[in-house]
């Protein structure tokens, strides 16, 4: 039993193959007292047939990482490919050299890519603005570099989490919290936005949270006045139960700062935002910091399928047999069609190599995965209203 400081399975355990289900255990006992070991073939899938609902597929860095030491052969749609239906990834070997692999495989895919589908719908909600993953507090500390990643993926333009910045090899990003206004007490708001910018380092932007005693309007007069052009934005995260009409509330605030020849602030909204939100706000306001609607993301709800062993097609009731292709029509639509069997005119082949020989072929780049989900979004309407 493990004297750990936090109960978090670390990445020991998930290379060493404990971090998975109890039964994988008793299957590989069975399978080796029965001398079975037979060379499979199983696909990942959430729907056997493409469903017309897209979403975007993450975690496949990490996936590939964990499956590269097994001795099998993988296949996958690139990272950031949008999918509504068929195998995202493919896995050839012996089954017992993966088996035991499935829980962790499938739960790097599931999270990653419910999070970057949810990042990624209130990016296309809000396409020229600029949008933040504030979510990490939602979430296990130890997930917060997926979460964070995945929201980049799906499209946003940064984070908060500073030690999932860490481990991106990315800077974290964010304003200031109701705290820091509180600790300097009621009435003394300026004090609190004075201190901030005489304190932080430069080359963070002075956006001033404006919501915590007072009315928006009057704390971001008071701000303005109290910054001067040091002012780069205002945060307003108006709590639920005075929020009312926040679109007026905004327009109220550019109106009070543009009367007083002041153009240059943004206004930044958070609070509880989700894409219809982005969707009516995104005329006024400049940022948004979203948390929850992406970090709290269903994951997906992928499955492991052994689809042929020793050369026959087979699956179990419910799933489809033999080994699949999946292909992206000119109309954006996908089609799922046995490997070896003729493509759709005017299609193109999704699954790519992603594990040879022990090692892993494509390399990982955020931006080009989230270029690749923005791409795709825009070939399949995806988030369309
Ligand atoms: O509601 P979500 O979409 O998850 O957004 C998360 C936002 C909202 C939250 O406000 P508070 O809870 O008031 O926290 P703080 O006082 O630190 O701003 C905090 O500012 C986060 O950045
Ligand atoms: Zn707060």
């Amino acid at each position: 039993m493990s004297d750990s400081e936090f109960d978090i399975v670390g990445p020991e355990a998930i290379r060493e193959g404990r971090a998975t289900d109890a039964y994988f255990d008793r299957t590989e006992t069975t399978l080796r007292h029965a001398g079975k070991n037979p060379h499979v073939v199983a696909e990942v899938t959430a729907d056997q047939f493409p469903s017309g609902e897209f979403e975007v597929l993450a975690g496949v860095k990490d996936a590939a990482s964990l499956l590269a030491p097994l001795g099998v052969r993988v296949d996958a749609i690139p990272e950031g490919t949008l999918f509504d239906g068929g195998p995202v990834m493919r896995i050839e070997g012996n089954y017992l050299d993966f088996a035991r692999y499935e829980t962790s495989l499938l739960g790097f895919l599931s999270h990653a890519s419910g999070v970057a589908t949810a990042a990624l719908e209130t990016r296309v909600a809000a396409p020229e603005s600029n949008v933040l993953s504030f979510g990490a507090r939602h979430v296990h500390p130890s997930i917060a570099a997926m979460v964070e990643r995945s929201a980049l993926l799906g499209g946003l333009d940064g984070f908060s989490h500073v030690a999932a910045g860490d481990v991106l090899g990315r800077e974290a990003s964010g304003t200031m919290p109701h705290a820091l206004l509180l600790c300097f007490g009621r009435g003394e708001q300026e004090d609190a936005w004075q201190a901030f910018d005489e304190a932080v380092s430069e080359d963070v932007p002075r956006v001033a949270l404006c919501d915590t005693f007072s009315d928006e309007k009057d704390e971001v007069v008071r701000a303005a006045e109290a910054l001067g052009d040091r002012l780069s934005g205002v945060r307003l995260d108006t709590t639920s139960s005075r929020r009312g009409d926040f679109r007026h509330i905004v327009r109220e605030v550019r109106w009070e700062l543009q009367t007083r020849g002041i153009d240059d602030v943004d206004i930044f909204v958070s609070g509880g935002l989700g894409p219809s939100d982005l969707r009516h706000l995104r005329d006024v306001v400049d940022g948004f910091g979203v948390g929850g609607y992406v970090s709290n993301a269903t994951p997906v709800d992928f499955a492991l399928d052994i689809v042929e062993i020793d050369g026959e097609a087979i699956a179990k009731r419910g799933k489809l047999s033999g080994v699949k292709e999946v292909y992206r029509t000119a109309d954006g639509h996908h089609h799922v069609g046995l490997r070896g069997g003729e493509a759709p005119a005017d299609s193109e082949s999704l699954m790519e190599p992603l594990v040879r020989g022990g090692e892993v072929v494509p390399s990982f780049d955020i931006d080009a995965a989230a270029e690749r989900a923005l791409t795709d979004a825009a070939k399949t309407g995806f988030g369309a209203e």
